[in-house]
């Protein structure tokens, strides 16, 4: 169960850098296929002229951005420059041949870098300055059928729309998904936290009262006397003692159940489909596997357990009640030993 998460503080980083670099990648493929087209296809190198300095300036702009790291600043430029290209492309089209349709790249890239407020007002207002722009062309403007250079704007336009899409969406969905490993891992043990137990024991009580699962354990662990451990190791060792644990319970648990930090030394285990007695004997065997290994720093560490079956009738608040009073019977046993409750 242990997950290797981002911390908080560099995620959002890692996500908008990603983004920056597939669009700038995106713009500086487009647009050296364009410019070949514009040359080949249309003898347009005018047009091919501003494709090429377009693909060289995303390309230093992706070299900047590796060497300074500046997001905000490389994300306006990158914008500035994707404007000025597009708006050339279209005057110098004068708007004809589906030209126009370029600005639909602008909202999901000035979106994409600039967030929702600036990137609402800018494609507004660039967008009104297209309407405008085509407004002004209604005069001269001359009926004209469907052309191939009309029926390549529109590929060209679907095809970025759609690599821009398809990697935004991948890019915000891994961002999700880490975001949730997030909100359910302890930072400092890489188990499952509390809240992410408090809801697989929800879960684990719904299965039981509707008789999808026959039985299920609840263990709570804590360590003993660890505010002896803090105090001859300092605190931060005290950390590593609390990682070492986890390990050891992880270690010995594997996929028999679902491991958690319930909060500063203790622990949650959760036992589907084990009888008290089962439970009883596991955890009894799990004590000793903690007792034998001892802290990294040559100290004794035991660990005292409390056991509780999650009932039917009874809300599953009450189970966790049972389950510390025997953990407390543990402590007053003397410690490094198994309780259970019996209902
Ligand atoms: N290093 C460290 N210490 C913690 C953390 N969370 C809680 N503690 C410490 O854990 C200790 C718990 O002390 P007590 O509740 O007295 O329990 P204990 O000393 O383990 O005694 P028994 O449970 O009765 O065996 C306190 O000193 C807390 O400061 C943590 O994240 N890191």
């Amino acid at each position: 169960m242990q997950l290797n998460v981002p911390t908080p503080s560099e995620q959002p980083f890692v996500h908008q850098s990603q983004l920056l670099r597939a669009v700038l990648k995106i713009i500086g493929v487009f647009s050296l296929l364009i410019g070949t087209i514009n040359i080949f296809a249309f003898e347009r190198f005018d047009i091919a002229a501003f494709n090429f300095v377009s693909a060289i300036v995303a390309l230093l702009l992706l070299i900047y951005f590796q060497r300074s790291k500046q997001l905000l600043r490389t994300s306006w430029l990158t914008c500035a420059a994707v404007t000025f290209n597009v708006l050339m492309f279209i005057h110098l089209a004068n708007g004809e041949s589906y030209s126009v349709l370029w600005v639909m790249i602008l909202p999901p890239i000035m979106f994409f870098l600039l967030g929702r407020a600036v990137g609402a007002w800018l494609t507004a207002a660039l967008f009104l300055y297209v309407i405008v722009f085509m407004a002004l062309q209604l005069p001269s403007a001359e009926p004209r059928a469907f052309s191939i250079s009309g029926l390549l704007n529109i590929t060209e336009v679907c095809i970025a729309l759609w690599f821009l899409f398809r990697f935004y969406e991948g890019s915000r969905e891994s961002a999700y998904r880490q975001l949730e490993r997030q909100s359910m891992t302890d930072k400092l043990t890489g188990l499952y936290n509390r809240i992410k137990l408090d809801a697989v024991v929800a879960e684990q009580h719904q299965l039981v009262s509707s008789g999808q699962l026959k039985r299920s354990i609840v263990v709570i662990a804590d360590i003993d006397d660890f505010k002896s451990i803090n105090d001859q190791l300092g605190h931060i060792q005290g950390d590593k003692v609390l990682q070492h644990a986890a390990t050891l319970l992880r270690n010995f648990t594997r996929d028999d159940g679902i491991i958690g930090r319930w909060g500063g030394e203790e622990f949650m285990l959760i036992l589907p489909n084990y009888t008290l007695t089962q439970a009883q004997h596991y955890s009894d065997l799990l004590r000793r596997y903690i007792a034998d290994h001892g802290t990294p720093f040559a100290q004794p560490l035991t660990m005292s357990f409390g056991l509780a079956e999650l009932g039917k009738e009874i809300p599953a608040e009450q189970t966790f009640i049972r389950a510390d009073r025997a953990l407390y019977r543990a402590k007053e046993a003397g410690r490094n030993c198994v309780k259970v409750a019996h209902s």
